[in-house]
C-alpha cells in the first residue's frame, strides 16, 4: 500500500481516538503495525501535532509513548548507552529494533532545502516499509507514564529539549485551529508549505503588535549547525524573534597559556563553516549577524542587548576552565541587567563538570574504561533523542550592527611582495566540504562502507577506514548527540567507534580537572627531562623530510588537508618525542596550528600521553618503519604524499635507505637530493638515551614515585581531592597536597630500577611496537602478561634441563657443556621476579 494511504490511515485512527474510540497505547500499536517502525519512527511526531494544544495531554501521552517505545536499547549496547548516559538508568533492556539512521532519513529526502537532513524528515520522505520484525499487532511493552529524558539547560525552567521541530514552532501556529489543520494536513505536501506560510504570518504579528515578545539572541560558538541544536530550539521556544549571533575574540578563545586554540587551518575551517552557517539560516528565512568581540564578548553583548531590545542570550555551554569563566562573568553581567541567559549542554555527551569519580575510586584514572565507569556509577539523565532542525526563524524587524566576516580575519592568507596571495588552503579546500550537510554526508558514508573495518583496520592510512567527522564534531556542525545515534543505528554498530566519543568526553574531563593541561606536564618529574633544543630537527619533522617515508607522508598530509588518522598521529607524535627528543608541546602546538580539528581538550590529552606525561600514557612506541606493517602495508600511502619515492618497490619504499644503489639509480632517486636523508639514523640508540632520561629524572625526582608499585605519582586535583576523601575542603586549606598513582610504562620502572643497565636493550619490557597491535588496552597487557609468562615458563624448563646436565657433568666428573656454560651468563628476558607488576591502587596518599 502506498505510504499515503498509509498516513491516511492513520490519519483517520486519530479520529477514532479523539473520539475516545481508541485507547493511545493501542493507536501507538496500530501506528507502527500500519506504518512500519522506521516510518513510525519518522512521521509520528508529524501525525500527532495538530492536536498539540486542543489535546495538550493527550499529545503529551502520545509523544511520551513514542519516546518510550524509540529509547529503548538493544542488550549488546546498554552497557556504553548506560555509561554515556543515553538512556535513562531506569528502563529495562527490551529486543526492540533500533531506529534506522537519521543520516539514512536524510538521503533519502527528494528536496530538502537545507539540502537533505530534517525538513525532508517530518514530511516528504519517500521510502520502503519497514516492518518490526516479530510484530504481532500486540502493544508494545510502554509503561503508562513513562519517564521523560531529562533536559540538561542551566538557568532555565522546564523546556522540553525533545521536542522536535513540529512541536518547537507550532507555538506559533493559531491555537485554536487544529482541527482545520488536521483536514489541511491530509493535504499532504500542500499543508507542509501552508503550514510555514502561517507560522510566517503568524511571526510578523507577533513582531508588529505592542506586546511582542523581546528579541532573543542566539551565540553560536562552537555549536554552528541547525540540526540537534538544543539551543536554537531553546530560542524557539521562548517565542520571541531570534538573532543568530556569532562573536570573535582570539584573546578569549586562547586563555590563559599557550593553547594555540585557533589556530590556521582550524581558524580556516571556522571562516568558512560560519559562511555556511549563514547561507543555512537564510534558506529559513534569517541570517548570521558577525561581530568582532571587542573589547569583549560581555561588553559587545551588552551593546546588542541595549540596540535591539533583547531580553535573553541562549548559548551552547563551552567547557575549556577559562571559557566557562569568561561565559560566568558574561552571565553575571547579564543578569545584573535584568537579563536572562541560558545554557544549553550538547558539545559533549556529558558535561564535564558533572562527571564524578564517586563509586569508582581513582584505580585506573585517565583510561577510557575507568571514565566509562564513572559516567555509569554517576548517570545525570538521558541524553534525549537529537532534534529536527527549525523549518524557519522568527527574525527581529530591525537587525544591529555587525561586520563582514571578512572583518574578523579568520582566513587572512599571506601576501608576497609581488602582491600576490599564498593560498595555503587549497587542498583543504578541495578536501573537505564545509556545510553541514558535508558532515551528514561524510557519516553516512562511513556507516555504509568504513565501519565495517573500523574495529581491525582502523589504523589503515590507505584506506578510508575511520569517519573523518572530527572537524565538524569540532566546530558543532555535528552533534555527538547524532553520531551516536546513527552509529547505533547503523547496521555494523562498531563498538570501538561508538567508544570514541567517550575518549572525547574524557579528554574535556581532563581538562576541567586539570586546565594547564596544554601546556604543562601532568606527572611533575617529566617536566625536568633532557628534551632537545635542535630546532632544525623540528623543522624537518614539520615539513615532512625526516628522511623516514611513513612519517614524512603522514606530515605532509597533516600540512595539505589539516587532517591525517588517529594512527598516524600516533606514529608522528612517537618519533618526535621518543627518537628526536623534542618536547610534546611542540608537536601540540603544531597539531593545533595545522589540523583543521585541532581541538584543544583532545589534543593536549593526546599529546601528554605520547608525551610520557599524560594520566595515561602510551605503553608503546610506535617504529617509523615497523608501523608502516600495519597501516601501509604496500606503500600506497606514501607513493601518495610522497610521490617522489613512488617507483621504489613495495618492500623497500618505507626504508629508502637500504635500497641497493641500482634500484635507487633505476627509480629516480637520489638521497640527499630528490629525497632526504634520515635525520637521525640510530633509532635504537636514541631510544635507549630517552629511557636512560626518564629513569634519571624519576631518580630524582623520588617523591613522585611510588616506592611499593614502582608508579608515577600526580598530584591530585582539588576537585579529585574532594571526591576522593569525601572532604569539603579542610584538606586544602591546610595546604596538604596528595599524590596519586597512575598507570606508568613497565619499561619505565624497570629502567628506574636498574638504571646502570645503560644498554637499555636489555629492558625486558621494551614498548616499541613491531607492526600492528589492534587490541584494546586490557587485551594488550594481558597479551603481554601471557607472553612474558610463556617466556619465564620456558626459561625455567630450559634451566632445569641446564641443572640437570650440570648435575650429570658433576656426577660423572665430565666437563660442563658448552650449552650450559654459555647460558649461564645469558641475562635473563623475564625477571624472575617482578616486584612493578602491582596494578596503581588508586589511593590518594599524602605527600612525603
Ligand atoms: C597526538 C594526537 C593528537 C590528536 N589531536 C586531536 C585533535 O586535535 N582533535 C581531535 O578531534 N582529535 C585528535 N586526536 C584524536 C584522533 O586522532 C582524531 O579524533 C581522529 O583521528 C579524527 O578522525 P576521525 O573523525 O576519522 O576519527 P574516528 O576514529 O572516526 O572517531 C570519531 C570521533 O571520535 C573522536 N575521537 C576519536 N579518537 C579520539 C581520541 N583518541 N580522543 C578523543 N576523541 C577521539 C573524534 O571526535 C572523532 O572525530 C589526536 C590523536 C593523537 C594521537
Amino acid at each position: 500500500m502506498p505510504v499515503d494511504s498509509r498516513v491516511s490511515q492513520v490519519r483517520h485512527l486519530l479520529r477514532e481516538l479523539l473520539a475516545g474510540r481508541e485507547d493511545p497505547e493501542s493507536f501507538f500499536c496500530f501506528c507502527v503495525s500500519i506504518l512500519g517502525h522506521q516510518e513510525t519512527r519518522v512521521r509520528f511526531r508529524e501525525l500527532i501535532s495538530p492536536i498539540t494544544y486542543v489535546h495538550h495531554q493527550l499529545h503529551s501521552q502520545l509523544l511520551s509513548i513514542y519516546q518510550e517505545y524509540f529509547l529503548r536499547d538493544v542488550d549488546d549496547e546498554l552497557e556504553l548507552a548506560l555509561a554515556l548516559s543515553l538512556v535513562n538508568t531506569n528502563q529495562t533492556s527490551t529486543q526492540q529494533p533500533v531506529p534506522r539512521s537519521y543520516a539514512q532519513l536524510a538521503s533519502a529526502t527528494p528536496a530538502a532545502p537545507v539540502r537533505g537532513h530534517t525538513q525532508g524528515m517530518d514530511t516528504n520522505i519517500s521510502m520502503g516499509t519497514h516492518k518490526t520484525p516479530g510484530w504481532t499487532g500486540k502493544s508494545p511493552n510502554v509503561p503508562k507514564t513513562p519517564d521523560r529524558p531529562k533536559e540538561s539547560v542551566t538557568n532555565k525552567t522546564a523546556t522540553s529539549e525533545n521536542k522536535g521541530k513540529a512541536e518547537a514552532t507550532s507555538s506559533l501556529a493559531n491555537d485554536n485551529d487544529s482541527q482545520e489543520k488536521l483536514d489541511a494536513d491530509n493535504q499532504s505536501e500542500m499543508s507542509r508549505k501552508s503550514r510555514r506560510r502561517r507560522q510566517r504570518k503568524r511571526q510578523q504579528q507577533l513582531l508588529k503588535s505592542p506586546s511582542s515578545p523581546r528579541p532573543i539572541l542566539m551565540w553560536f560558538r562552537r555549536d554552528l549547525r541547525l540540526l540537534d541544536n538544543p539551543a536554537l530550539i531553546g530560542c524557539l521556544e521562548l517565542g520571541g524573534p531570534v538573532i543568530p549571533l556569532f562573536l570573535w575574540n582570539d584573546q578569549e578563545e586562547e586563555g590563559p597559556g599557550v593553547t594555540v586554540a585557533t589556530g590556521g587551518a582550524c581558524k580556516y575551517w571556522l571562516h568558512q563553516a560560519l559562511v555556511c552557517l549563514n547561507q543555512a539560516l537564510e534558506r529559513i528565512g534569517s541570517h548570521l549577524l558577525t561581530v568582532k568581540a571587542e573589547p569583549s564578548s560581555a561588553e559587545v553583548l551588552q551593546r546588542l542587548v541595549k540596540e535591539t531590545g533583547a531580553g535573553t542570550v541562549v548559548a551552547t555551554a563551552l567547557y575549556e576552565p577559562w571559557l566557562k569563566e569568561r561565559d560566568e562573568g558574561v552571565a553575571s553581567t547579564l543578569q545584573q541587567q535584568g537579563i536572562s541567559w541560558q545554557l544549553h549542554h550538547s558539545y559533549c555527551l556529558r558535561d564535564p563538570y558533572t562527571v564524578t569519580t564517586q563509586g569508582v575510586g581513582l584505580r585506573g584514572i585517565g583510561s577510557v574504561s575507568h571514565f566509562m565507569s564513572c559516567c555509569q556509577q554517576n548517570p545525570t539523565g538521558a541524553q534525549g533523542t537529537p532534534l529536527d532542525a527549525p523549518p524557519t526563524l522568527p527574525v527581529p524587524s530591525t537587525w544591529p550592527t555587525g561586520c563582514p566576516l571578512e572583518q574578523l580575519g579568520l582566513a587572512r592568507m599571506p601576501r608576497r611582495k609581488d602582491g600576490t596571495t599564498v593560498d595555503w588552503a587549497v587542498n583543504i579546500r578541495r578536501d573537505w566540504d564545509f556545510t553541514e550537510e558535508g558532515a551528514h554526508a561524510r557519516l553516512e558514508a562511513f556507516l555504509q562502507d568504513g565501519v565495517y573495518r573500523y574495529e581491525k583496520e582502523s589504523g589503515r592510512a590507505d584506506a578510508p577506514n575511520t569517519s573523518c567527522v572530527s572537524p565538524y564534531l569540532h566546530w558543532g556542525q555535528l552533534s555527538p548527540r547524532w553520531l551516536l545515534w546513527d552509529a547505533r543505528a547503523a547496521r555494523c554498530r562498531s563498538p570501538k567507534f561508538q567508544r570514541k566519543l567517550a575518549w572525547r568526553d574524557l579528554a574535556y574531563w581532563q581538562l576541567t580537572l586539570f586546565p594547564d593541561l596544554p601546556w604543562e606536564s601532568l606527572r611533575p618529574p617529566y617536566k625536568a627531562l633532557r628534551w632537545s633544543s635542535e630546532r632544525a630537527h623540528l623543522r624537518v619533522w614539520q615539513k615532512g623530510t625526516t628522511g623516514y617515508p611513513l612519517v614524512d607522508a603522514a606530515m605532509r598530509q597533516l600540512w595539505q588537508t589539516g587532517w591525517m588518522n588517529n594512527y598516524m598521529r600516533h606514529v608522528v607524535a612517537s618519533f618526535l618525542v621518543a627518537y628526536l627528543h623534542l618536547p610534546w608541546q611542540e608537536g601540540y602546538r603544531w597539531f593545533q596550528d595545522t589540523l583543521v580539528d585541532a581541538d584543544v581538550a583532545i589534543d593536549a590529552m593526546m599529546w601528554q600521553n605520547g608525551g610520557m606525561s599524560g594520566l595515561d600514557h602510551w605503553n608503546f612506541v610506535m617504529h617509523p618503519v615497523d608501523a608502516a606493517m600495519t597501516c601501509d602495508p604496500i606503500g600506497t600511502y606514501v607513493r601518495r604524499w610522497c610521490p617522489e619515492l613512488a617507483p621504489l618497490p613495495d618492500e623497500l619504499i618505507h626504508k629508502p635507505w637500504k635500497c641497493p644503489t641500482s634500484i635507487l639509480r633505476r627509480a629516480g632517486v637520489v638521497l640527499g637530493q630528490t629525497y632526504p636523508e634520515r635525520v637521525v639514523t640510530d633509532l635504537e640508540e636514541r631510544r635507549t638515551q630517552s629511557l636512560r632520561d626518564v629513569a634519571e629524572v624519576r631518580q630524582r625526582f623520588k617523591e613522585y614515585v611510588d616506592q611499593h608499585s614502582g608508579c608515577d605519582l600526580v598530584p591530585l586535583p582539588d576537585r579529585l581531592v574532594e571526591e576522593a576523601l569525601g572532604s569539603t575542603g579542610e584538606v586544602l586549606r591546610c595546604g596538604s597536597r596528595f599524590l596519586l598513582p597512575v598507570i606508568t610504562r613497565m619499561e619505565f620502572k624497570h629502567q628506574t630500577a636498574d638504571p646502570d643497565k645503560a644498554d637499555g636493550r636489555g629492558n625486558p619490557y621494551n614498548a616499541v611496537l613491531k607492526g600492528y597491535v589492534s587490541r584494546k588496552r586490557d587485551e594488550t597487557i594481558a597479551f603481554l602478561n601471557e607472553r612474558d609468562f610463556t617466556a619465564s615458563v620456558m626459561h625455567e624448563s630450559t634451566q632445569q634441563r641446564e641443572r640437570a646436565e650440570r648435575h650429570h657433568c658433576l656426577l660423572e666428573g665430565l666437563p660442563a657443556s658448552p650449552s650450559s656454560a654459555t647460558s649461564r651468563g645469558r641475562p635473563r628476558r623475564t625477571p624472575s621476579k617482578d616486584p612493578y607488576s602491582i596494578v596503581p591502587g588508586g589511593v590518594a596518599m599524602p605527600q612525603r
